[in-house]
């Protein structure tokens, strides 16, 4: 403590400096380092008031970084660069975009000083910031710009902070690009750069080959792998990290109920898919630049996973949508549409929906303790959220600081399967489970609007069979804030584990299909099976307890191919996982609290925002910092 209070003092400084030829009184505390105009009468002056935490980088001279990167080296002047906030239309979360404000000294000795304390402080108090990255980026996903957007918005950033780029893989002509500058790079990194961080680029040539990197290759030394693409890819990093894990740690993941490690590598999202709705509900808005801020300053934001099971093999994880009926019809209708990019799910939603289907099956589910929260309390999972932060108390007990990562993971994890399963059985037009809000562009709210990121819950929907016109009803709610859950046929639940079965008699029109399907995939007792690939050609990948790895190539057998057209509907539908096509039916699924952590904090309360800012009439807002730190 005597040392933590020594540190601070240290760093603090204070003095005038110049913005734009006005003087300004300067000071850099522990935690925020804030400027006001001197001169100005007292109801004009203006605070900027910047958390250390949320410093991007700080450099002598006067830089500038748009449209390309200049430095004017003069001798007394130094640029800091900061988050900076901006609302958006039309999401719930904030846009953060590139803060600069280039400062005057009156002497280079106290320039220098003002840098190093900057500098210092930055180091001191955000120590989950990444140093060495792992990037993989999908060119196949959502509109395919997911290379243009990582170079122009996302690369100047990075660039910003000291990049040293190493392209794996086969590279194209952005590649060379990027060779080509990392001399000039790595030279401002060792001179002025606030901190170094060292990407590893690999633009993918297959489905799952991200996976598989993560899976076999040596991540020694990598802080975070970033994705640039959509769920879909999200899952195949998630997939990765995870299974890399349980690996070294020894855990067998086909144990349903086996306690899982917690993941050390942190991920980032840099969003350029088509439903994008882990970045939406972990950040608030799709917008590249927002979430490469988030991992250049080293937020971190835990997320439940929720492990899928056909008897005793994993099949998958998944954390935004695993869905039966509706959902899995939408997905087999729309990868006969994916030329149509993100627009695949509309036009396959409407033909689900003109359709009208429902299945039988029984849910068992074991139910959360409703004293913690509901499904129905009408509250946001924002960030800072306390449900989620009592929930990190709860699922690592031992650990002394809760909510600081590494003293999370030496903790004994708190295996809660205990209750009693409910069971219901019916006709559903949909059984959906998600761990987290799932709120995308198409639905703001989300699949389940007070649904919590990292509780250790998932939320259960369940609709009953009804009238077309009611269930249009239910869909169109998630548009809107109406209440998707106050529909006599939609019941919601908040759930630690899910199993599903077909009512009576399984073997029906379609299921034998997917019976065939699993056979092949070769599931040995203890096997683990991992399978799926969105674009034609699906890769099963089967381990069993040995360790081997078989891998083969097959055609999609994609059940129902025929369903839209067909006259008698099919009686058996299949999982939607994330996004992928589930080849099983009968599953068991169990939520596993705070899994995995994201670069991103939450959905900032945009209302907050607002208020703090005409409160304190400032352009950059201390909010979160002021929350969330001691
Ligand atoms: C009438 C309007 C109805 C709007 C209903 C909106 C419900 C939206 C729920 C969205 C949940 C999203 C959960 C995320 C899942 C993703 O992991 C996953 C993979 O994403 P990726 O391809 O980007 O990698 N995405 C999906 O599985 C897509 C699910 C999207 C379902 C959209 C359904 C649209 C339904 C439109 C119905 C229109 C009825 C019109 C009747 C005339
Ligand atoms: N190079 C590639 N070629 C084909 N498919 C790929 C490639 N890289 C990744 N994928 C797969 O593409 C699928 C869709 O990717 P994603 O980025 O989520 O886009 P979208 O949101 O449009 O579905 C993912 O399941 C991923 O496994
Ligand atoms: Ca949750």
């Amino acid at each position: 403590m005597k040392t933590f209070v020594q540190m601070e003092t240290d760093l603090r400084l204070e003095s005038s400096l110049w913005v734009n030829n006005r003087r300004c009184a300067a000071v850099l505390t522990g935690w925020h380092f804030k400027w006001s105009e001197v001169d100005k009468k007292s109801r004009d002056k203006k605070t900027v008031s910047v958390p250390v935490a949320e410093l991007v980088g700080v450099e002598e001279g006067k830089v500038e970084v748009l449209p390309h990167k200049t430095v004017e080296d003069t001798d007394k002047d130094f640029t800091v660069f900061y988050v900076k906030r901006s609302s958006s239309t039309g999401s719930c979360g904030l846009l953060w975009r590139l803060g600069r404000t280039q400062f005057s000294c009156p002497s280079r000795v106290l320039r220098d000083q003002w840098i190093k304390n900057l500098r210092t402080a930055v180091q001191t108090h955000t120590p989950l910031r990444p140093h060495r990255l792992l990037v993989f980026i999908n060119p196949f996903g959502g509109k395919k710009m997911a290379r243009q957007i990582f170079h122009s918005l996302v690369a100047p950033l990075f660039e910003l902070a000291g990049i040293s780029s190493h392209v794996i893989g086969k590279t194209e002509v952005f590649s060379n690009k990027i060779l080509k500058d990392n001399g000039k790079i790595a030279n401002c990194m060792v001179k002025k750069q606030l901190f170094c961080v060292f990407l590893v680029l690999l633009v993918t040539e297959r489905a799952n080959q991200a996976r598989d990197h993560l899976l076999k290759k040596d991540l020694m030394g990598f802080d975070g792998v970033v994705c640039v693409g959509g769920d879909g890819m999200f899952s195949e990093i998630l997939h990765g990290v995870i299974g890399r894990t349980q690996q070294e740690a020894g855990t067998c993941e086909n144990d349903p109920g086996v306690t899982l490690q917690p993941c050390p590598l942190h991920i980032g999202i840099i969003p350029a898919g088509s439903t994008d709705c882990v970045c939406y509900a972990t950040v608030g808005v799709i917008d590249p630049v927002t979430s490469a801020l988030h991992i250049i300053i080293g937020d971190s934001q835990p997320l439940d996973v929720c492990s899928v099971h056909y008897g005793f093999a994993l099949v998958r994880y998944s954390v935004s949508l695993l869905g039966y009926g509706f959902y899995g019809d939408v997905l087999v209708e729309s990868e006969k549409h994916r030329w149509m990019g993100p627009l695949r799910y509309d036009y396959s939603g409407s033909m689900v929906y003109l359709s009208n289907r429902s299945y039988t099956g029984t849910v068992q589910y074991l139910p959360a303790d409703p004293l913690l929260s509901s499904p129905r309390d009408n509250t946001r999972c924002l960030s800072g959220c306390t449900v989620c932060s009592r929930s990190t108390e709860r699922l690592f007990p031992n650990s002394s600081d809760s909510g600081s990562l590494y003293s999370s993971y030496s903790g004994h994890f708190h295996n809660d399967l205990e209750g009693e399963w409910v069971t219901v059985e019916g006709r559903f037009k949909c059984v959906s489970l998600t761990c987290m809000s799932s709120s995308c562009t198409r639905s703001p709210m989300g699949l389940s609007p007070s649904a919590h990121l990292a509780d250790g819950t998932g939320d259960l929907v369940l609709v009953w069979d009804t009238n077309p016109l009611s269930f249009l009803r239910f869909l169109y709610r998630h548009t809107s804030t109406d209440d998707q859950f106050d529909l006599p046929f939609v019941e919601v639940h908040r759930v630690k584990a899910v199993r599903f079965s077909l009512a009576g008699d399984t073997k029906e029109e379609g299921h034998e299909e997917i019976r065939e399907l699993s056979d092949e995939m070769d599931i040995e007792a203890g096997g683990q099976v991992r399978s799926g690939s969105r674009n034609g050609s699906q890769q099963h990948l089967a381990e069993n307890a040995t360790g081997r790895v078989t891998t083969s190539e097959k055609k999609t057998v994609i059940p129902f191919t025929c369903c839209l057209c067909c006259k008698k509907p099919p009686a058996v539908s299949v999982w939607n996982c994330d996004g992928e096509i589930l080849p099983f039916t009968n599953i068991s699924c169990r939520i596993h609290g705070q899994l995995v952590r994201l670069y991103a904090r939450g959905i900032e309360d945009k209302a907050a925002i607002h208020h703090c800012s005409q409160e304190r009439d400032m352009c950059n807002i201390t909010y979160m910092l002021e929350t969330s730190l001691p």
